[in-house]
């Protein structure tokens, strides 16, 4: 049987008396982009450094492709590409000779390495920088610098801590279509406290609080699980809110003044067609209409709510 590319069991790590993280179990078994979603000191980059043998875990195991991480860090870690929070470039370089560099440091074959640096280049859209030193290239190049030295020796499993973050709105855009692209023949792990990149990015979410998994499955489960959905609408012609609280699906009507509408509803994105083709039909002039994202916070004190209820 094929071993899952990355299995972590009953994962936990104190600094001092704090346990960052505490019984972390999960496994990643297909290509893909899997989002690990938590806010600030919630122990994303515990976790993460554990999982790429940065730091010795207090207790737990991580196999990643079947090998144990602790006991063969060295066959592991060639499976494994990381980009810490930090990227850890050497700015004096040019681009081509901190690639170098780098994939001699992942003790790749001799002759193998000034091919792998060309087409990681390549692949990462650098190639006409290559002489450039690292130093002066823009946040978004550099990241992008950082993202070849994660795959140069061509791990099938990578993790990204934060890759986005400081990066400006284009650079973040690009940054995320090369993640996308090199997840499509790679396990991508991904860390952010940003909720809407783990919505562009990832296929399956984990998110973490107080370092335990408080939930895990896909963005449609988690877009379901989380909490009701929201919708805004405005009605020149609005009926009374109990005539709109009976469109199917809808759970509750908050008049919000100036012929605006806060409607719940059970995340079945279908009641907004229904809800259009009402208005349509009853003619309440709808002239406007959009979902209201959930922030990260009232998502996290929800889920965070809904485990203790599961406890108790
Ligand atoms: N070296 C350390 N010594 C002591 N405590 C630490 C250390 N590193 C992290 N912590 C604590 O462990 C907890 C988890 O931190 P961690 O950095 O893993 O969270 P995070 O989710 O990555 O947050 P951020 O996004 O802010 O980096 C926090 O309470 C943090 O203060």
């Amino acid at each position: 049987m094929k071993e899952p590319i990355i299995k972590v069991s009953n994962l936990s790590h104190r600094y001092n008396i704090q346990w960052a993280i505490k019984d972390i179990n999960f496994e990643f078994n297909n290509k893909g982009i899997y989002g690990l979603l938590g806010a600030n000191g919630a122990g994303k980059s515990t976790l993460m450094n554990i999982i790429c043998g940065v730091l010795n875990q207090t207790d737990g195991d991580v196999f990643i492709n079947g090998i144990n991480l602790r006991e063969n860090p060295v066959q592991a870690k060639k499976h494994i590409g990381f980009l810490p929070q930090q990227p850890p470039l050497q700015p004096e370089l040019t681009i081509e000779e901190y690639l170098t560099y780098c994939a001699y440091l992942r003790l790749m074959p001799e002759n193998t390495i000034k091919q792998a640096v060309q087409e990681v280049m390549e692949k990462c859209k650098i190639s006409h920088f290559a002489q450039r030193i690292i130093k002066n290239l823009s946040g978004g190049y550099q990241q992008r610098v950082g993202i070849a030295q994660a795959i140069i020796h061509r791990p099938d499993f990578i993790v990204l801590d934060e890759p986005t973050n400081g990066l400006d709105p284009n650079q973040i855009l690009e940054v995320r279509s090369l993640i996308k692209e090199i997840a499509e023949e790679r396990t991508v792990l991904l860390s952010t406290h940003i909720l809407q990149e783990v919505q562009a990015l990832c296929d399956d979410i984990w998110m973490i609080n107080e370092g335990q998994i408080i939930f895990s499955g896909t963005l449609d489960e988690f877009d379901h699980y989380a909490m009701p959905g929201l919708f805004n609408a405005t009605l020149l012609a609005a009926p009374s809110p109990e005539e709109l609280a009976t469109v199917p699906g809808v759970l509750g009507v908050e008049v919000a003044g100036n012929n605006k509408y806060r409607l719940q509803f059970d995340n079945n994105r279908e009641v907004l067609e229904t809800f259009v083709k009402m208005s349509i039909a009853n003619d309440w002039r709808l002239i406007e209409i959009y979902l209201e994202k959930n922030s990260l916070n009232t998502v996290f004190a929800e889920l965070s709510r809904k485990k203790t209820n599961q406890l108790n």
